[in-house]
């Protein structure tokens, strides 16, 4: 792979039809019917659609083979759901003539169907437009793909998938039936395990795909590539080098018009045990033996199984002041908008380094970012110290970048030293590329059948592990949030848990993205 291309090991084409045949995976031609369940819903008009459209924009969902289909109880038109969805895919005023064209043919290509989630007649009516359209598009062979988009609350997932196993799976033989479904997956180990029982029960695991959109972002699918292709991380990226590591996720608005949705879960179903565990899973993770999804999954379920059980004094909880203002949020609501877990890992390359998981709402900035932090250079014959240790720090979003916090020689006559950075700024260094939104990834995924980045059941089941034990404390009201001012740094505590973890702040050192200019 010269190209310095993804190299997927996985994939094996038949020597017959090189291109249209994954044998591992299903084929990779024929008709695509992507369904999306829950259409008119906010996740399916901010984020699925507008994938689909990103994708359908790019060349990979073909006319000539595919189509959409949106499902829900909602009773509109083809034509309302297609105005409805337009805003979100294009902003007329903007657009030039070309891509309202471009955005009203492939509006052209969703049609809509209206039916109950749990009786059979509105997906015999779904089957039967699927159907109609699959004889309309190529079909290598008569195969045809069924991509079954859940966004839809969990709770609705086992009626669904009922409805879909019974009535709409494909019917070509080599075709393929897959289904999507969103987080929250369960709100606890047990009721993840019945959901996971319960589906597992109409479709096999390869059919499944949990989705995670963490697991689509530009640098979270970079850290493979950061750990295990570059020498220079391979002998630090342990307990000798590296004092702490801390995934940090903060948002600066809060739970916004979802109150009643939030105050079910929590910040750390919301994500904690889902988003940034994930992200700790590709830093802590041991070298899979090869990029095959499952040897991937099988790393992250062993780093998981190591993680040991969280101890209170660990663990700092927060509820900014102002979110039981809102009306579905009750009075006496005891859920965490903000919440500091630290993780350990019993193995030999992770014992004694703490992970400082932390998530907050309504903060003072909306940032995502992996923050490695060394330890202290022993012998210190400059006496710099006290200015700060080497950091790596990854930005996840907004502006993408990775930086390694340096002490260097600040230049001039004098022998003194100042912190800097070696810095990869994505919008500087790669101006001109589009970042692919995690979504569009993600669902291109589903279609060419690989699970890298989808959550497997087993992976599951040891995220739940980890966190139940605190959050069943939490819902019984047994531990108590912090409140903490809505734009600020949330509780004090947590700083001070950071500080006890042996996090040591560079101060004074500000990092600022390059500007372009
Ligand atoms: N919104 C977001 O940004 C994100 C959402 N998610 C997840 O995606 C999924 C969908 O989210 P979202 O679109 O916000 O959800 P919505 O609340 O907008 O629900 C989607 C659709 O489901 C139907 N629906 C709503 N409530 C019920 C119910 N109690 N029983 C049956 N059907 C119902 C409605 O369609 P109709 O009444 O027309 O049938 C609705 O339009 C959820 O699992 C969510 O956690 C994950 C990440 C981000
Ligand atoms: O899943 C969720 O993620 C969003 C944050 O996603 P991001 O890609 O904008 O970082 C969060 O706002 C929401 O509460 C949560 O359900």
């Amino acid at each position: 792979m010269g190209s310095g291309q993804w190299h997927v090991e996985k994939r094996c084409f038949s020597s017959e039809s090189p291109q249209s045949m994954d044998l591992e995976n299903g084929p990779e031609t024929g008709s695509l019917s992507i369904v999306v369940l829950g259409a008119s819903g906010d996740l399916a008009k901010k984020k699925t659609f507008p994938a689909l459209f990103h994708l359908y924009r790019q060349g990979f969902l073909p006319v000539d083979e595919v189509s959409i289909f949106g499902y829900a109880r909602t009773i509109i038109s083809n034509d309302e759901l297609r105005e409805r969805l337009r805003g979100y895919l294009v902003r007329d005023k903007d657009a030039s003539s070309e891509e309202l064209e471009v955005v009203a043919k492939f509006l052209h290509l969703i049609k809509y169907v209206s039916g109950p989630y749990d009786s059979e007649d509105g997906f015999r009516l779904l089957d039967k437009e699927i159907l109609e359209h699959e004889s309309l598009k190529t079909s290598a062979k008569g195969l045809s793909r069924r991509l079954f988009y859940l966004a839809l609350p969990p709770s609705v997932y086992p009626s669904v998938c009922k409805m879909i196993k019974t009535c709409c799976m494909n019917k070509s033989d080599g075709g393929w039936t897959r289904v999507v479904v969103e987080k929250p997956f369960g709100k606890d180990l047990e009721s993840a395990e019945q959901l996971s029982t319960q589906i597992g029960a109409l479709f096999e695991e390869p059919q499944i795909y949990r989705i995670d959109h963490y697991l689509g972002k530009e640098l979270v699918q970079n850290m493979l590539v950061l750990r295990f292709a570059n020498r220079l991380f391979l002998p630090l990226w342990n307990r000798d080098n590296i004092a702490n590591v801390q995934i940090v996720f903060r948002e600066d608005f809060g739970t916004e018009g979802r109150g009643g949705y939030f105050d079910q879960y929590g910040i750390i179903r919301d994500i904690i045990q889902n988003h940034l565990l994930q992200v700790f899973c590709l830093i802590a993770m041991e070298k899979p033996v090869s990029l095959k999804p499952e040897h991937i999954r099988d790393e992250k379920v062993k780093v998981l199984q190591s993680v040991v059980p969280i101890k209170d004094e660990e663990v700092v909880l927060g509820q900014y002041d102002g979110y039981r203002n809102d009306p579905t949020v009750p009075n006496n609501s005891n859920t965490p908008t903000f919440a500091s877990v630290i993780l350990r890992i019993d193995n030999e390359r992770w014992e004694g380094v703490p992970f400082i998981i932390k998530a907050g709402k309504a903060l003072n900035s909306r940032k995502a970012e992996i923050r490695v932090q060394f330890k202290d250079v022993p012998g210190d014959i400059f006496k710099c110290q006290k200015q700060g240790r080497n950091e790596f720090v990854i930005r996840l979003q907004p502006e993408e970048a990775m930086y390694m916090k340096l002490t260097v020689k600040q230049p001039g006559l004098e022998m003194s030293t100042v912190q800097s950075e070696l810095d990869l700024s994505y919008r500087q260094r790669y101006q001109g590329v589009k970042i692919p939104e995690a979504y569009e990834r993600l669902i291109l995924d589903t279609i060419r059948g690989d699970q890298q980045h989808f959550v497997r059941r087993d992976e599951l089941k040891a995220s739940w592990e980890i966190f139940t034990p605190l959050l069943h404390r939490i819902d019984k009201g047994e531990f108590k949030p912090f409140s903490y001012q809505a734009g600020s740094r949330g509780p004090a505590e947590a700083d001070k848990l950071l500080e006890k973890a042996g996090y040591v702040q560079t101060h004074g050192y500000v990092w600022s993205p390059p500007s372009l200019e």
